[in-house]
């Protein structure tokens, strides 16, 4: 697994009819990457660096990357978020950043830690007009060269553009010794792709909803090789660690490429949003961003077999906010209910714009198109059991009536359209949802 670096820093024509352009100037992956960062920062003119990093990617590395650069004469402030539970990506993180960038008069943040880290550092140096660096330090999710910020406003999980590090430093080991949740996490993240890029198909084969070949190909070579791999995954091979770190930035060059993570996020991803805002209210513990996408993979797997047994399509009508709708929204997001309304109104209009576009109520010209995905599908089951995924219920703080309850309304966080999307416009997402989650009564007995 290579990075593709002839596409950093250029712009590039691409058969899909846009321009593409990613700006990461540099990507190192070496184990003496260390010595490169100072060099690195004064040809740039980068003279005065903020490093950000947690209490726990301080100790892991973010204090030898402060001494390293102290040493090597760089001037570098730090800012350590010490907070005792599991830092979320908010308004307040990022205005402490924010904050320590201008009392430190930073030219440039950098980043040691992984998402959470990754995603504030971005917003706040984006929000301040300096570039960022990141440093990651576990292979745990595809956010790395990502041009968007996975935020929780009022709990809810918002995507916002940013934009993309101006350079990414690894070191191998690092990634090979992070624990193995993280690595998990990150195998998770990548094989969510499954699901994906089939609701990218699905949109685009019904909508003609734009489709670039070559971002999709990125994202769909790492996850082919994660579902080949998922055994050595397991072992901890460092190889296979190493390729798992390449091929989650591959899938962030890609949403970079597009300017947003259509190819990397789907009805999987919405679900675990669904999960982190549950989590926000107490209702479930806080879990891994990757191991839930990579949970919910097995059930929308289920989704699409239903889907697959259709034997019509009908013509899809357009959500509609009505006044009882609006009501329900705001008394179970409560804060969060305007991102979810706005969320709505987004989704109307998109039917709106492509309603026009539909393409076609032939069932079967639709799963031939989607057959090279579909058929990938139980491939990508064996690689869920192999990572021991499939049994995470508990351990995820997840029931019969969350997975309902998710089904019912992950479609509400994103104005993407999905397989959720798909049912709930054929009359049968709730005929559906009791489909597949038989399965876990059927277990019970
Ligand atoms: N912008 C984008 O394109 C994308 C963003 N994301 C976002 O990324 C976030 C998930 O990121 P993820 O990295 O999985 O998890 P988090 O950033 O939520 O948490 C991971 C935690 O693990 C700990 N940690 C990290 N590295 C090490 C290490 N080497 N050794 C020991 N501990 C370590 C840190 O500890 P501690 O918290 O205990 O201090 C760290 O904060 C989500 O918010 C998600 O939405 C995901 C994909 C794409
Ligand atoms: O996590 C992401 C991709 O892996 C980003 O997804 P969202 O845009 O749905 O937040």
């Amino acid at each position: 697994m290579d990075i593709p670096y002839a596409l950093l820093g250029n712009k590039q024509s691409c058969t899909c009819g846009r321009d593409h352009q990613v700006p990461i100037e540099k990507i190192v992956i070496d184990e003496r990457m260390l010595e490169q960062l100072p060099p690195y920062l004064a040809g740039e003119s980068l003279n005065q660096v903020l490093l950000v990093a947690d209490a726990n990617t301080y100790r892991v590395f973010g204090d030898q990357v402060y001494q390293h650069l102290l040493g090597a004469g760089v001037t570098c402030d730090v800012h350590v978020f010490q907070a005792s539970h599991d830092l979320l990506p908010d308004e307040q993180a990022i205005a402490a950043i924010r904050q320590a960038v201008v009392q430190s008069s930073a030219t440039v943040v950098l980043a040691v830690g992984s998402g959470v880290i990754n995603d504030v550092a971005r917003y706040a140096s984006y929000s301040e007009g300096i570039p960022y660096i990141v440093i990651p330090t576990a292979p745990s999710m595809d956010g790395y060269a990502s041009s968007v910020a996975a935020l929780q406003f009022n709990g809810v999980k918002t995507t916002l553009p940013a934009h993309t590090p101006k350079a990414i430093f690894v070191q191998p080991e690092v990634l090979s010794d992070a624990p193995f949740e993280l690595i998990q996490a990150g195998f998770g993240d990548l094989i969510g792709k499954t699901i994906s890029l089939l609701d990218w198909k699905l949109s685009h084969v019904l909508f003609g909803e734009y489709f670039c070949t070559k971002s999709y190909e990125m994202v769909l070579t790492p996850l082919q090789y994660c579902v080949e791999h998922a055994v050595q995954v397991r072992d901890r091979d460092q190889t296979t660690i190493k390729n798992l770190f390449v091929g989650l930035i591959n899938a962030g060059i890609a949403m970079a490429m597009m300017g947003n993570s259509r190819p990397c996020s789907g009805s999987e991803h919405h679900c675990s949003h669904y999960w982190d805002l549950l989590a926000y209210q107490g209702v479930r513990p806080h879990a891994s961003h990757g191991l839930q996408v990579g949970y919910a993979v097995q059930w929308m797997i289920r989704f699409y077999r239903v889907f697959a047994k259709a034997s019509s399509i009908e013509a899809p009508l357009s959500p509609a906010l009505t006044p009882e709708r609006e009501a329900q929204i705001r008394a179970f997001y409560g804060d969060g209910a305007n991102e979810i309304l706005t969320v709505f109104r987004d989704k109307v209009s998109w039917y709106h714009e492509h309603n026009g576009d539909f393409q076609t109520r032939d069932i079967a010209l639709v799963l031939q198109k989607l057959e090279p995905e579909l058929s990938m599908l139980p491939a990508v089951e064996r690689a869920l059991r192999d990572m021991n995924i499939p049994e995470m219920m508990d351990a995820l703080g997840l029931t019969v009536d969350i997975l309902r309850e998710t089904f019912l309304h992950a479609n509400e966080l994103r104005s993407r359209y999905t397989i959720f999307d798909f049912l709930v416009s054929q009359g049968e997402l709730d005929g559906a949802t009791r489909n597949v989650l038989a399965i876990l009564e059927v277990a019970k007995k």
